[in-house]
């Protein structure tokens, strides 16, 4: 009798997600999770390890930010939460056809922007040389540092790859990355560096340093990223069902968020209430999609009533919000309630297709 000769499965790694323990993203990263239903239970910032209770198999570790996409790339976790800065930094590259289509990496960018930690990576020049303000000034500068001291511009980063391709882009060579210990803005100041490529959020930090960024000059835009480790996902089946869920949750969240739910009930047929509406709602408002239900039935036609429902983004558009307000009391509801999404789910999440795709690359 001959034994059938299968391929041996992968032993099942630990499922472990990985996050930051602490700098910027640290706390919005744990805000954001309970979120999305997934709080982590964690009694002091010293534990590296905790758990997620309504996520029982999988294992949570914090770790710094900069340290988790070599921990997803390895294998000691299979999904991670960094800046997307960090991401591409370790990957070498800001093109994120190289993170999702071409590269076959294991290391995989889930879901690019989480909606928190957002921050440009810049370049910034001392506010001094007035006549520096585009790539193109830095280039000129870069040749006439080259032809009349003898050497390139230097530039402090603790991005050397990201800033290595800029440049490149730019055209611009004569330049030497520095890497200093310690806050990158006081290296112009101190002598250190010539200019710099640092993150910058609100700018307060550049300007409090008397540094200006250039027109053109940013690297990068980056937001907190869910990562994830694709050859660990398409052997495990079990890795796999965390990520999906974990995406599922996620981008029904993202989608959710700043949106409202509103609810009011109008007297009349739902065609009545429907062709009143549409005459006070005098053009279509961006981003409210209503519903009329059907009307309840009542021996007494007075008593007719339709239930109006939709949903709208709030934030930047309360005169938008209101203009509803307005058109539904017009129609005749008494009482509009308004109530925060928690979730919106709509098709499969793009972020899970890709995901497919590229399990199905590797195969
Ligand atoms: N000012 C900022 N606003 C928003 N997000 C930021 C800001 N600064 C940094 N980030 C994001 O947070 C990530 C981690 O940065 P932070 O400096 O807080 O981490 P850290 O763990 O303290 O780093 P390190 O120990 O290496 O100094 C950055 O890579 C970036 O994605
Ligand atoms: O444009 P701003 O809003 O002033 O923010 C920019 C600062 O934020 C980041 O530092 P962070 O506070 O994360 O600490 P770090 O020095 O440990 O990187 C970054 O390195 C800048 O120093």
């Amino acid at each position: 009798m001959s034994a059938s000769r299968t391929a041996p499965t992968p032993e099942l790694p630990q499922l472990r997600l990985a996050l930051p323990g602490k700098g910027t993203l640290e706390a919005a990263t744990l805000t954001f999770l309970a979120e999305c239903g997934l709080k982590v239970q964690r009694s002091n910032p010293r534990q590296y390890l905790a758990r997620i209770s309504s996520l029982p198999e999988l294992e949570v570790v914090f770790q710094r930010a900069a340290d988790i996409p070599a921990l997803v790339h390895d294998g000691d976790a299979i999904l991670g939460i960094t800046g997307y800065d960090l991401f591409a930094e370790y990957r070498g590259t800001d093109e994120e056809a190289e993170d999702n289509e071409e590269s076959d990496d294991d290391l995989m960018v889930l879901e690019r922007d989480l909606g928190y930690g957002s921050c440009r990576l810049v370049v910034a020049v001392p506010e001094t040389w007035i006549d520096v303000n585009t790539c193109a000034d830095l280039w000129h500068l870069a040749g006439y540092y080259q032809a009349q001291k003898g050497r390139g511009l230097r530039i402090a980063t603790k991005y050397p790859a990201l800033t290595r391709r800029f440049l490149h882009r730019h055209g611009i060579s004569h330049c030497r990355i520095v890497m200093p210990h310690g806050a990158l803005e006081a290296a112009p100041l101190t002598g250190v560096a010539d200019l710099i490529v640092d993150l910058t959020e609100t700018g307060t930090t550049l300007r409090e340093n008397h540094l200006k960024l250039l027109e053109d000059g940013i690297v990068l835009r980056s937001q907190a990223c869910l990562i994830g480790n694709v050859r660990l996902l398409a052997e495990h089946p079990q890795a796999l069902k965390v990520a999906r869920l974990l995406l599922e949750l996620i981008t029904a969240r993202l989608q959710a968020r700043n949106r409202v739910l509103l609810t009011a009930y109008v007297p009349g047929s739902g065609e009545e209430v429907s062709s009143l509406l549409s005459m006070h709602l005098k053009r279509l408002v961006p981003g409210f999609e209503y519903h009329i239900g059907s009307s309840e039935s009542t021996d007494d036609p007075q008593a007719q009533r339709c239930r109006v429902s939709g949903v709208i983004r709030m934030g930047e558009a309360v005169a938008d919000f209101l203009e509803i307000i307005t058109a539904l009391r017009s129609v005749g509801a008494e009482q509009i309630d308004v109530t925060p999404l928690a979730y919106r789910f709509g098709q499969e999440p793009v972020s899970l297709r890709q995901l497919s795709e590229r399990m199905a690359r590797r195969r």
